[in-house]
Order: structure tokens, then C-alpha cells, then sequence
């Protein structure tokens, strides 16, 4: 389990973290989201005592993080800045890594294996691509075998295998019921691997809910409609209630605000032939820059 509270944290004028609070349950995937420079890394760096909130406490467990004596074995971490040095070698910064958390050796080998960095273990840091870095730096993260990980973007530089191969592993790390938090700019990337959302924009919550419980809500719903007639039918749509009518690039009517059956109803009614009508979801992009375009008043879901 991990607490913000009130988190808030200034760097100069501006308030980059803003009376933040959310709960990161065990046994799922929370997905952190939020654009560019939302504050999500400010965010995690708290969460780490990495920085100083201006106020509001961070715990994780039932401490803060700095009170841990063995911080790896507690939490692992997975932060953009968290590069090792580049002329070391794979299994030589695990290895500094596990003897100063008192971690056994031979879970070095095993957390390079469970990355797919066996092969590279004597190679040089510095000579890695990026989606290797991130496995290693995923091997760090799981090296103290810890009840709680903390990933800053870990999908950056990985292949679609490495994508899947991450997704189960987190999947897997939370049915064992520990305490995941994820972070991604990406709402789509996010949907795949999270459970539960903490949605933020300009260091503000803007959602803590479910992933399906966040589409329902805040999705697009319209109804697709096909009609030989558009501007007959529109004008009857908007007429009877519609909250917009929109032209799509072929043609078909996008009807906002109107369940099928009554966009059915009223063309039937109106006597405007119906060639095509179905009803559609917004993707989960949309809805999310929808979100975070309307982010200026938040609220809690
Ligand atoms: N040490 C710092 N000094 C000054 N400004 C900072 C510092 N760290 C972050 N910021 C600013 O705080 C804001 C939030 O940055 P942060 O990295 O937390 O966002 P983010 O959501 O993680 O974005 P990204 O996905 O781009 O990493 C940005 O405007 C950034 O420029």
C-alpha cells in the first residue's frame, strides 16, 4: 500500500505538484497517467524521498520511504534519472546494488535471467539500447524481491515482445499481491497493463478509478448513423434532444447525447430512410485528452 496526501511541490513560481493525495492498493496494477509534464515524475520522486514535498507526506507501507534501512528489499524503483554508471557492467551494478541492500548474490543472476539480460551480463552499460537499460533497470527494481514497485515510464524503449513480456510480469508481481504503480503518458499503452488509474494533469488528480469504470464515465458515446437524407436527419436529431450532430469525413452522422433506439424512433418517425446505425465508443486516447483538456476544474471519480 502506498499514501499521498496533500502532496505539493513548487519549483519557483510554478506549482508542479498541486494538494495531491491518492492510495495505491496491493494485488493490482495502478496505472499513473497523465500528459507530458503533469508532475508524474515530481510525483514518484516523493513517493521515493528522492524530493522534498513542500507539504503533504508520502508512504509507502507504513513509513516513509528514507525511514527504510534497506530501501531495495521494500521498494523497487525504476525512475527516468536512475541510470547506472555506463562503464560498469550488468551484473557489476547489481551486484553493488544487492551487497549494499544485504541482498543474496544469487538473486543477481536470477533477476538478470528473469529480464532476458543473461547474455549481456558482462557487457558494458554504456554499449545498451535503451530497451535493454530499461530491463536492467527493471532488474534493479526486482532484485530486493520488494512487496512494492515504483515504475517511471518502463514501457520507454521496449519492443512489442518486450511490452507483453512487461505486462505479465507486472500482472504477475500484483497477483502476488504486491503493490505495483506505473507510470505512462500513453492511455492506450496504460489500459493494457493497469487495473486501477490515478489520472493527473498539471499536478492535479483529475480521476482515481478503475480503468473500465474510467472509460465508461468519461468515453464517447455516439451513435453512428447512415442516411441518404443527413441534413433532414440532423435537424430531426437535434430537435428531438441530441446534444450535437456531427458530420463524419464519409458522410454518416456521429449523434452525441441519444441512445440507439431513439435515434431509430425518430428517424423512423420523421420518415428519413436508415441505411447504417450503430452505436460507438470514443477511443481511449480521447477520452483521455478530453479529460485532461476539460482538467482545469478537477474532480474526483
Ligand atoms: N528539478 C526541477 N526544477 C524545476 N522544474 C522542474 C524540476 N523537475 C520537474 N520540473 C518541472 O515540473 C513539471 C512536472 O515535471 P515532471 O517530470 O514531474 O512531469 P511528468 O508528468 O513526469 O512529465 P514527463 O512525462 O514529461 O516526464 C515540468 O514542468 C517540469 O519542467
Amino acid at each position: 500500500m502506498m499514501l499521498a496526501e496533500r502532496l505539493t511541490k513548487r519549483y519557483g513560481p510554478a506549482t508542479v505538484v498541486d494538494d495531491l493525495s491518492f492510495t495505491v492498493r496491493p494485488g493490482v496494477v495502478t496505472g499513473f497517467l497523465g500528459p507530458n509534464g503533469a508532475g508524474k515524475s515530481t510525483t514518484m520522486r516523493m513517493m521515493l524521498g528522492l524530493t522534498r514535498p513542500d507539504s503533504g507526506t508520502a508512504t509507502v507501507g507504513v513509513r516513509p520511504y528514507r525511514d527504510l534501512t534497506y530501501p531495495l528489499r521494500h521498494v523497487g524503483a525504476l525512475l527516468e534519472t536512475s541510470a547506472p554508471h555506463r562503464g560498469m557492467t550488468a551484473v557489476g551494478h547489481l551486484s553493488w546494488l544487492a551487497r549494499s541492500n544485504r541482498i543474496p548474490r544469487r538473486r543477481v543472476d536470477e533477476m538478470l535471467d528473469a529480464v532476458g539480460l543473461t547474455g549481456a551480463a558482462r557487457q558494458r552499460v554504456g554499449t545498451f539500447s535503451l530497451g535493454m537499460g530499461q530491463r536492467l533497470g527493471l532488474a534493479a527494481a526486482l532484485l530486493g524481491d520488494p512487496p512494492v514497485l515504483v515504475l517511471d515510464e518502463p514501457v520507454n524503449g521496449l519492443d512489442a515482445e518486450g511490452i507483453r513480456w512487461l505486462r505479465e510480469l507486472l500482472r504477475a508481481k500484483a497477483a502476488e499481491g504486491r503493490t505495483v504503480l506505473v507510470s505512462s503518458h500513453l492511455m492506450a499503452e496504460m489500459a493494457q497493463v493497469a487495473d486501477e488509474l490515478i489520472v493527473i494533469s498539471r499536478g492535479r488528480l483529475l480521476a482515481e478509478t478503475s480503468v473500465s469504470e474510467f472509460i465508461g464515465r468519461h468515453g464517447r458515446t455516439f451513435v453512428r448513423v447512415r442516411t441518404p437524407e443527413p441534413l433532414r436527419a440532423a435537424q430531426e436529431f437535434q430537435a428531438q434532444g441530441a446534444a450535437s450532430v456531427r458530420r463524419a469525413a464519409d458522410g454518416g452522422l456521429e449523434v452525441d447525447g441519444l441512445p440507439a433506439g431513439e435515434v431509430n424512433r425518430i428517424a423512423a418517425a420523421a420518415g428519413v430512410p436508415v441505411e447504417e446505425l450503430s452505436t460507438h465508443t470514443g477511443s481511449l486516447e480521447e477520452t483521455f485528452l478530453k479529460l485532461v483538456d476539460d482538467g482545469g476544474d478537477p474532480t474526483h471519480v
